[in-house]
């Protein structure tokens, strides 16, 4: 099995201080947009956090002090462990409480900040310029931008719980500090290796991360393939199931031992910190107990040294856990912030009166981003308002790229498309769509809607009219089967939707769903119609008939990319693309006659060959 990415020489990500100051200040930006009332009650919690914890040891100390002098006869001792432990108990209590608004807190934020962030995000992903979807680095960049957005609001729970932890670990070594000066110093250096070693070993991951992307994308593709309902048919008949599990598996198998791999090696220094911090609970709690016996200090103290010390180290633990957390977070906050900057498609303010009545290709070039080789070298047509026109060619000739440039969706490297003599690129592109009903061969299937709003999604932008939905599936030869459906156009056109009647949807043969997409493209109603082979799964009866109506229409412009020569000999004028250029064009007829390219390709389609 070749082509699987090797790992690369680990690429440190350096985060100093002032990236991650910046992105903290990015987080809590947004946060307190989404809810001011809430970052501020999650300030004063994490604050409330570090703080309530060790004012109940020091009581809990205090009752334990009071009770052992109690114990040694001591008056009034009893009353005061008595008013401690009420005193501990209400702080629990408050600490209890807290919690629970919290929880509370963090849940509204959450789900405002995830809403803001997750819209945001898909309102950048979805008006990218076009050929960014094309781009690898864009899709990779994506990819990573999109696991922060994931994230984001967990981020703000992160940066409350690191403040909390920081607040307590210093609290704690001053309260250390308060019983002797050298316990609150082995403490901290327990704690700083740990401290460390986590810190890198978040980094390495990172790195290791972000060096497996393809392998993964990879395995995450033919897992999405094998897991899809329709694809089981024709990977059964195939018999590739087995082959795509084992590559799965392979893909899989290299990217976990690399990952634990990367673990492996920390143990023994993960061994060594540990130990550092036992060592130092246990010279702490030996220090302490030596003390009381002398009587130094009182029985309480036990309590607080080992509560604190334990709180402490506990406390350090976690907080290395909440660092790698967030390290990791923020290092992709830089993708997101990248991502969020990509330029929108939509720049061009020019505005479009109305439908243009000329539309023109000028000597249109284009290469596709990455790639070498020209598509399409130089192509010349003009569409006055009304002509229809088919354009033909073999697999690969550039049609679908040109009616992609034509819609304006890739821009030409050279040359430009003219709309009644203005340059496209000076419009405002949803101007131009408006006018346009492009049917492209990998047209979508709304697989969770009705088929009548399967035709209407050919334009929401008023409410849904029935009588032309009817009339646009009628149009397009749909409306007989969408009627033999249990439910008419109120069906689903899935098996596995369910109306909230409990009614199941139906499934569409392909030629169905062909005719249903060309019903949403007729219920658009647009004065410009191009269709990217649009009946390769219609009879060609149906065909002739849809075809024949839709010729008949002077009032608009056709474009027709097809194979079959039933549709093509109806247009006006046909032009005949290869390898990116024009080689012949004219009418069928004139074609025909000139015995050339166009003659040969469709030959065996001519009833006179
Ligand atoms: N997204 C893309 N990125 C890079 N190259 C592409 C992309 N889409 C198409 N191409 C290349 O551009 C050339 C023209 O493709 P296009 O889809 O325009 O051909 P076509 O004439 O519509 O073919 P068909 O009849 O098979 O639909 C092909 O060589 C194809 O490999």
């Amino acid at each position: 099995m070749t082509g699987l990415p090797q790992p690369e020489a680990t690429a440190r990500r350096r985060i100093r201080l002032r990236p991650y100051a910046h992105a903290v200040g990015q987080v809590l930006a947004v946060s307190a947009k989404a809810s001011p009332g809430a970052v501020a009650m999650k300030i004063g919690g994490s604050l409330i956090s570090a703080v309530l914890p060790l004012v109940t040891t020091y009581f809990a100390a205090l009752t334990t002090t009071a009770l052992a002098d109690a114990y040694a006869g001591a008056a009034d001792a009893g009353r005061s462990a008595l008013v401690y432990v009420v005193i501990t108990v209400v702080l629990g209590l408050l600490w209890g409480a807290f919690t629970s608004v919290d929880r509370y807190i963090q849940q509204v934020l959450s789900f405002r900040v995830g809403a803001i962030v997750g819209d945001r995000m898909y309102e950048r992903f979805l008006a990218l310029e076009f050929w960014r979807y094309d781009d690898k680095e864009t899709v990779d960049l994506y990819d990573r931008a999109r696991r922060f957005s994931d994230s984001y609001a967990r981020v703000l729970d992160r940066i409350a719980a690191i403040f909390t932890q920081l607040v307590s670990v210093v609290l704690a070594i001053g309260a250390l500090l308060l019983v002797s000066w050298w316990i609150a110093l082995i403490v901290l250096v327990a704690i700083i290796p740990s401290v460390y070693l986590q810190f890198r070993l978040s980094r390495e991951q990172i790195a290791h991360w972000n060096t497996q992307i393809d392998s993964r994308r990879q395995r995450r593709m033919i897992e999405t393939n094998l897991m899809k309902p329709q694809n089981i048919a024709e990977m059964r008949l195939y018999g590739i199931i087995r082959y795509l599990m084992g590559l799965r598996s392979t893909l899989r198998d290299v990217d976990e031992k690399r990952r634990l791999d990367f673990q492996k090696r920390y143990i023994p220094r993960q061994l060594l910190a540990d130990a550092l911090q036992y060592g130092a609970q246990l010279l702490a709690l030996v220090w302490v107990v030596v003390q009381i016996i002398a009587r130094a200090q009182p029985v309480g103290q036990f309590l607080y040294v080992q509560q604190i010390v334990s709180r402490a180290l506990t406390t350090a633990n976690s907080l290395v856990s909440s660092l790698s957390s967030i390290d990791e977070d923020l290092a992709n906050l830089k993708d997101y912030e990248q991502f969020m900057e990509f330029p929108l498609s939509t720049t061009a303010t020019g505005r479009l009166d109305g439908p243009p009545s000329a539309v023109e290709l000028r000597d249109i070039h284009f290469t596709y981003t990455g790639s070498e080789a020209e598509v399409l070298k130089g192509i010349s047509m003009s569409f006055e308002r009304g002509t229809h026109v088919a354009i033909v060619g073999e697999n690969g000739a550039g049609k679908s790229t040109l009616v992609r440039v034509l819609a304006g969706l890739y821009q030409p490297s050279e040359g430009a498309v003219l709309l009644d003599g203005r340059d496209l690129r000076g419009i405002r592109i949803d101007d131009w769509h408006e006018h346009l009903a492009v049917m492209s061969q990998d047209f979508l299937r709304y697989e969770f809607a009705t088929a009548a709003n399967n035709i209407y999604f050919g334009d929401v932008h008023g409410p849904r009219d029935d009588e032309r939905v009817r009339r646009a599936a009628e149009d397009a030869e749909a409306a007989d089967f969408i009627g033999k459906l249990p439910n008419g156009f109120e069906n689903y056109v899935s098996n596995w939707m369910e109306d909230p009647r409990g009614r199941k949807g139906s499934g569409l043969s392909g030629g169905q769903w062909q005719r249903l997409a060309m019903a949403r493209n007729f219920y658009r109603d647009a004065p410009f119609i191009v269709m990217d082979e649009p009946t390769s799964a219609i009879d060609a009866l149906a065909e002739h008939r849809i075809f024949s109506q839709l010729f008949a229409d002077r009032s608009r412009t056709i474009i027709a990319i097809s194979h079959r020569l039933a549709t093509i000999e109806k247009a006006d004028v046909v032009y005949m693309l290869e390898d990116g250029r024009i080689v012949e064009s004219g009418t069928h007829r004139k074609l025909v006659a000139l015995r050339g390219r166009y003659y040969r390709m469709f030959e065996s389609q001519l009833p006179e060959a």
